[in-house]
């Protein structure tokens, strides 16, 4: 079973505006939507149209989190959200308008008894289950929470994926995560540097696979991807040209896809195409990829 966890999900509120986005006054939206994400949930909806089942953790709180909550079992999506008392789910604003922008939220207030209730429920995991940990971590909560978590769960044989940034995912890499995919700016930012080529993405993939993580797959947008994986082979890979109507999601679409494709295939380069398609059909529809059009992508790679 696949597992993910969302410590901060959100409603998406994605506003599309004519022209430049107006410093003062008001700005009217030519069209929006709403989506019910979070890096992990995004994870689970993607796994789910690519067929493979998975259970969503994490915490919700208030309306919109009620919302959120029903939105996604409507959908047919396991969830088993953990009810926090104080706030509520943010809404995270994303703007596409001339230049895009996005305004994400602080979320609800949780406390140690509701990151108790979160343990019993990570006890659960079995030997052989995948346990995706995805996204920021709340300002109420310690920094180093993804790296307890990995420290609890260390002795069992848990497949554990982490897509987080900066200090949040060097600190887990001791505990030898099964894949992290930072994107070509946040690697970049873990050494101090700008990456421009190839080789300099590579060099630093294997500065973080020496320092503990099995598998490397360093998302570059509209450019593709490269994964270091754990048997030290670079994998290439460009992506689908297309229209670009919204990347939220575009990152965790890639996650789901790789995660799909190795646990059918055992295979890292089958998994690689399979991420990318679910990126690239991500980033080419308003909300998350259709199965259709991953199918029709994955056909190109
Ligand atoms: N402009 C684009 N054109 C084609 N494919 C794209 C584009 N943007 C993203 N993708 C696909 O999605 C994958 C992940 O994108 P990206 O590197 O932007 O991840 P990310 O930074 O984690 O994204 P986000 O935080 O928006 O979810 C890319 O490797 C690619 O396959
Ligand atoms: O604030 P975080 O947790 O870093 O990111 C949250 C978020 O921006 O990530 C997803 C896209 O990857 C969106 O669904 C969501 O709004």
């Amino acid at each position: 079973m696949i597992y993910t966890v969302t410590f901060n999900p959100a409603i998406d509120y994605v506003v599309h505006l004519q022209g430049e986005l107006k410093q003062e006054g008001i700005n009217r939206n030519t069209a929006e939507e709403y989506q019910f994400g979070g890096k992990g949930i995004n994870v689970s909806n993607v796994l789910r149209t690519l067929g493979v089942e998975s259970e969503a953790l994490g915490f919700v709180a208030g309306f919109t989190g009620e919302g959120l909550e029903k939105g996604l079992q409507a959908s047919g999506l396991h969830t088993d959200f953990i009810h926090v008392a104080e706030g509520m789910t943010r809404i995270n604003v994303k703007i596409k308008a001339e230049q895009e922008a996005e305004i994400n939220g602080i979320g609800p207030n949780i406390t140690q008894e509701d990151m108790k209730q979160l343990y019993q429920k990570l006890d659960q995991i079995q030997a052989g289950d995948t346990l995706v940990l995805s996204g920021s971590i709340p300002s109420c909560l310690a920094s180093d929470t993804y790296e307890k978590i990995m420290a609890h769960l260390a002795d069992k044989d848990i497949r554990i994926v982490v897509d987080a940034t900066r200090d949040l995912l060097v600190n887990v890499l001791k505990y030898h995560p099964f894949l992290i995919k930072p994107n070509n700016h946040e690697l970049g930012e873990i050494f101090n540097t700008i990456l421009k080529t190839d080789e300099e993405i590579a060099n630093c993939a294997r500065k973080l696979q020496e320092m503990g993580g099995r598998n490397i797959l360093v998302s570059m947008a509209g450019d593709g991807a490269l994964l270091l994986d754990e048997n030290g082979e670079v994998h290439r890979i460009g992506c689908p040209k297309g229209s670009v109507q919204n990347s939220v999601g575009a990152g965790d679409s890639m996650v789901a896809g790789f995660l799909a494709g190795y646990l059918t295939k055992q295979d890292y380069s089958y998994a690689l195409k399979l991420g990318t398609a679910a990126g690239s059909a991500t980033a080419f529809s308003i909300g998350l990829a259709e199965k259709q059009d991953i199918d029709q992508l994955l056909e190109t790679l």
